[in-house]
């Protein structure tokens, strides 16, 4: 098994807010060991001063393959956005469109410092062919909308996707079950698939009250809140379930998700975009409910820059309070690390730097003007820093990129297949 020593980083390991001074020995897929000095003998040494050395980012929520939309309609209504140009263009990609738009995914987020992530789109075999080869580590899930005859295909694909990928690609695959939305999924699919993640013990990836409108419409067909219809369902039960957005959401609502397994993914870039609202993140927390951060997919959100992500969510609370003490640098970067990990249910795995732990890192090089003087590590971080700060990313011991070159993904390759793939889908809509 390859072991990596990284020396002289500043550490910064996620589980307590006083960065050191030291080095960490990989062994395999694992952290090995982590503190000031470390002698040991390594086949690969990286010197890291100058660098701050942190647990991988975890993108809560994301659809990979909207890369390929990316920019393609902005300035839209969510509900048009999706209806009008979104689905349309959906309808046009192939299974290798998806493995390309995947993977441009994956290539921005490895180099953005993006370590694991939570998926939702179709063709899923491909997103996960294209997380096998680039390295990263994620939980992928085939979208299930009930509105045409053939829900029973897409069930047929999900099931499909979790035998066969779940556990895979050296353990960095894991699968979840993904009912779509509370306006895509009736009640009695929506029981079904629940009843499924039930008996095979998956959890459930799903959007809930990213609109106004959503709220509007499932009151006049069922005479609840989105987040009653799904409490009624019972998903809040006994399923890990993965919540985005969950911007609209009453006192009562957030009493329901008390005790709730898995939690809910806020996507700051992709609210404030489509003008959706800001989510009651103080409130959710306060109530004991995991808060991790997302992007959403790069058709919405454009960026899929975690640091991007970051700072919004630390912004959008301020300013929403009018308190700068609100959502503080520290908790922004646990919610889009260790709390990230809890939604994905890879806590044991990663989130933090510990011994025992999965090698996802990233190095972050701080020899720049505006990361520079040093005072509050977590503060340069959450306001000032950027995915291009990020000079190395690791997953699973394995390094992904270093001195921001990618070492699994040709670019070159890869933005040739991409413009080509965009340009069709989206021709003439
Ligand atoms: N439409 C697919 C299944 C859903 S995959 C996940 C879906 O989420 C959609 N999506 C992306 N971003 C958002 C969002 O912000 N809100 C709601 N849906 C979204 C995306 O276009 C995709 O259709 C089918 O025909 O089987
Ligand atoms: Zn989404």
């Amino acid at each position: 098994m390859k072991r990596t020593l990284i020396k002289g980083a500043t550490v910064l390991t996620m589980t307590d807010e006083t960065p050191f001074t030291g080095d960490l020995l990989l062994d395999g897929e694992h952290i090995a060991a982590i503190r000031p000095n470390i002698d040991a003998d390594a086949d690969e040494v990286i010197w890291a001063e100058g660098m701050i050395a942190m647990p991988g980012l975890i993108n809560a929520h994301q659809h990979t393959p909207m890369s390929l939309l990316r920019g393609f309609s902005d300035d839209l209504k969510l509900m048009d956005w999706l209806d009008r140009k979104m689905l349309p263009a959906e309808a046009r990609m192939t299974p290798e469109d998806i493995y390309w738009g995947a993977k441009l995914s994956m290539a921005e987020m490895i180099r953005s410092g993006t370590t694991a992530f939570a998926d939702m789109y179709i063709h899923m075999n491909e997103v996960a062919s294209a997380v096998e080869e680039t390295g990263m580590r994620a939980s992928l899930t085939r979208g299930l909308v009930f509105v045409a005859e053939d829900g029973g295909r897409r069930m047929k694909e999900a099931v499909e996707l979790i035998d066969r990928w779940n556990g895979k690609a050296d353990g960095r695959i894991t699968t979840m079950l993904g009912p779509h939305s509370p306006y895509t999924c009736q009640p009695g699919p929506f029981r079904e698939v629940i009843e499924l993640a039930l008996q095979r013990d998956i959890p459930i990836h799903t959007h809930l009250a990213e609109t106004k409108e959503e709220v509007v419409r499932i009151r006049e067909k069922y005479g609840q809140t989105p987040t009653e219809y799904l409490y009624h369902l019972g998903l809040f039960e006994q399923t890990h379930a993965l919540l985005a957005h969950s911007v609209h959401l009453n006192r009562r609502d957030i009493r329901l998700l008390q005790g709730m397994r898995g939690g809910v993914s806020h996507n700051p870039v992709s609210n404030l975009k489509l003008g959706c609202g800001i989510a009651p993140v103080p409130d959710l927390i306060d109530q004991g409910i995991t808060v991790g951060l997302g992007t959403d997919g790069a058709g919405s959100a454009t960026t899929v820059d975690m640091f991007a992500t970051i700072r919004a969510a630390t912004w959008l609370q301020k300013l929403d309070y009018g308190d700068p003490t609100r959502l503080p640098a520290w908790q922004a970067l646990r919610m889009a690390t260790l709390e990230s990990a809890r939604l994905l249910k890879l806590d044991a795995e990663t989130g933090t730097l510990e011994a025992g732990k999965k090698a996802d890192l990233i190095l972050i090089d701080i020899r720049k003007p505006h990361l520079q003087p040093v005072h509050t590590i977590q503060s340069l971080l959450a306001y000032g820093a950027d995915g291009s700060d990020v000079d190395t990313t690791i997953v699973n011991g394995r390094i992904l990129m270093r001195g921001r070159q990618l070492l699994t993904i040709n670019e070159e390759e890869l933005y040739r297949q991409v413009s080509r793939r965009a340009k069709r889908i989206t021709d003439g809509l």
